[in-house]
């Protein structure tokens, strides 16, 4: 896994989205896999900017987010859906049903795990996928102790990710317990990923996965094994660390 060490948060967005322009204005098709959370945020912000000031054009550009709450409808304010459309999907030109998430209101969650799976790979793969990490080591929901053979699935979510995530919710009692998440598995076959650590309340976990051996108990450490796995961390996420490489060093 590569590490590019930025200067700020500014710094994170700019260097990503660098990246998935280069991506979006090739012209050719690419299949981009996406975060949510607060760290992806000012990244699609930029991109929505400069699609307005440079009319950068997404119609050959599909999306596959990792996951989404079970429960929650892709109105409310919370879910994964939601945010998408508020942050990328209304502001940019993607073609009709080029976007997708994992739908958590289905009677049968099962079923929509393996068509959302299926989707992926009917498309072709993903091209570039974008995470963020949770304050556990989590990617997308797979929460410490998911199997890295994991395909799309449902999880239970751990008590740290619920309340880690209540900032979004109006009462603790309404984070959702479940999620449909995409498996480790499924994560690691993207050709290239973007793994982003942002902010102080990161630094503890992104020490341990500098430092650690590739573990299921620390799900993002399986990018280490990734040829294509790049770290973006700003100088705060990487303070729990004594010596750390610059940019371009391999962790
Ligand atoms: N399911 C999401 C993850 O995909 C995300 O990476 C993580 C960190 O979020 P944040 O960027 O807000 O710290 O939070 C959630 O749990």
């Amino acid at each position: 896994m590569r590490l590019i060490r930025v200067r700020d948060y500014d710094a994170l967005c700019e260097t990503v989205v660098a990246k998935i322009l280069d991506r979006v204005q090739s012209g050719s098709r690419v299949n981009l896999g996406l975060a949510t959370g607060s760290t992806p945020r000012g990244i699609y912000s930029r991109l929505v900017e400069d699609a307005r000031v440079n009319g950068t054009s997404y119609r050959r550009v599909h999306t596959f987010n990792l996951d989404e709450y079970v429960g929650l409808s892709p109105k409310a304010p919370e879910s994964y859906h939601h945010y998408m459309e508020e942050a990328l999907f209304r502001h940019v030109d993607f073609p009709r049903g080029g976007t997708h998430l994992p739908d958590g209101t289905t009677a049968n969650l099962e079923e929509e795990c393996r068509k959302y799976e299926a989707a992926i790979q009917a498309a072709g793969g993903i091209d570039l996928q974008l995470l963020g990490i949770g304050v556990n080591g989590h990617i997308g929901f797979n929460e410490p102790g998911t199997s890295f053979s994991s395909r799309t699935h449902v999880v239970t979510l751990a008590e740290s990710t619920r309340r880690a995530n209540r900032r979004f919710f109006d009462h603790p009692h309404n984070v959702p317990k479940r999620a449909i998440t995409m498996g480790v598995a499924t994560i690691m076959d993207s050709r290239e990923i973007f793994l982003m650590a942002s902010g102080s309340d990161k630094a503890e976990i992104v020490a341990r996965l500098l430092n650690e051996e590739v573990s299921e108990s620390l799900p993002a450490s399986v990018l280490k094994r990734h040829p294509q796995a790049t770290m973006i961390a700003e100088e705060t996420a990487l303070a729990g660390l004594s010596a750390v490489g610059t940019e371009g060093k391999h962790a």
